[in-house]
């Protein structure tokens, strides 16, 4: 949802709720799980002196949260929905209270047909209450609803057999959970901004998934359709499944 130069592209928010929209005419419920404060943040306040990276990621996504969400509100309401925020830290994911109010609040956001956004809190996500990235809060949010499928979208077709930028490099359609196919992955972390993630991450993740019986694809988000695609059987994006 962000380009290279660190911004948040509004027509990729509004075709990722456009295709919610369409799914919730056919009574397919989605989860949205969505990165992009960190960004939205310094896009308002610009450079930083704050020296201490743990501490610039709060301020910065304390600023960006409220943005993200004004405009998800924003979109949803032009597609005559409504969407919720979900803040998280990876503690809350721990058996106990916590767990079974957020979990409870799941299920009630949706029997009032709102759509949850859910992001990391990361206000005060620092050290063990922090998630690895947004991948792994996805899983663990697929996992507690019991969702269906998971749809992990990232900036490229999905996994490739070799450097994306290969001209033998083709898409990985499938990937068995036992399947080591780590070393097709190279370190290209573009630097953007704070983003954590990366392919390693959501190969990980995605088989984690798919252990716990959710059928996971990883695909693009920044093409049109991929998420109706997927939903309607087409072959898009690297499925991972037991
Ligand atoms: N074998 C591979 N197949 C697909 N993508 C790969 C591969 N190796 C490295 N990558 C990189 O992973 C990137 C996707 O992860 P990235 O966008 O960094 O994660 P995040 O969405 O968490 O920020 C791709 O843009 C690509 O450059
Ligand atoms: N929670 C942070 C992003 C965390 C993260 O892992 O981002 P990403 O690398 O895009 O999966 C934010 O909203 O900016």
């Amino acid at each position: 949802m962000t380009n290279r130069d660190n911004r948040i592209v509004r027509p990729v928010l509004d075709r990722l709720v456009k295709q919610i929209a369409e799914l919730y005419e056919r009574d397919i419920i989605t989860v949205l799980v969505s990165s992009g404060s960190v960004i939205a943040g310094m896009e308002v306040l610009g450079h930083s002196d704050i020296k201490d990276k743990a501490s610039r990621r709060q301020v910065y996504s304390a600023i960006g949260q409220p943005r993200m969400m004004r405009l998800y509100y924003n979109i949803f309401h032009d597609y005559g929905m409504k969407c919720a925020q979900v803040l998280p830290t990876k503690n809350d994911f721990d058996p106990g209270e916590h767990r079974r109010n957020m979990k409870n609040c799941y299920e009630n956001l949706l029997s009032e047909g709102v759509i949850p956004i859910a992001n990391e809190d990361d206000t005060v996500s620092l050290s063990h209450a922090m998630f690895s990235d947004n991948d792994e809060l996805a899983c663990l949010i697929a996992e507690m609803i019991d969702a269906d499928k998971l749809i992990i979208l990232t900036d490229i077709d999905g996994l490739y057999d070799g450097h994306p930028d290969a001209d033998d490099s083709s898409l990985v359609e499938e990937v068995g959970i036992n399947e080591n196919v780590n070393h097709f992955i190279s370190d290209t972390k573009k630097g953007e901004a704070e983003g954590r993630g990366g392919m390693l991450s959501k190969l990980n993740y995605a088989k984690q998934s798919a252990r716990k019986n959710i059928p996971t694809i990883i695909a693009n988000g920044k093409s049109e359709n991929t998420i109706i695609d997927i939903i309607d059987g087409k072959a898009v994006g690297t499925k991972v499944e037991i």
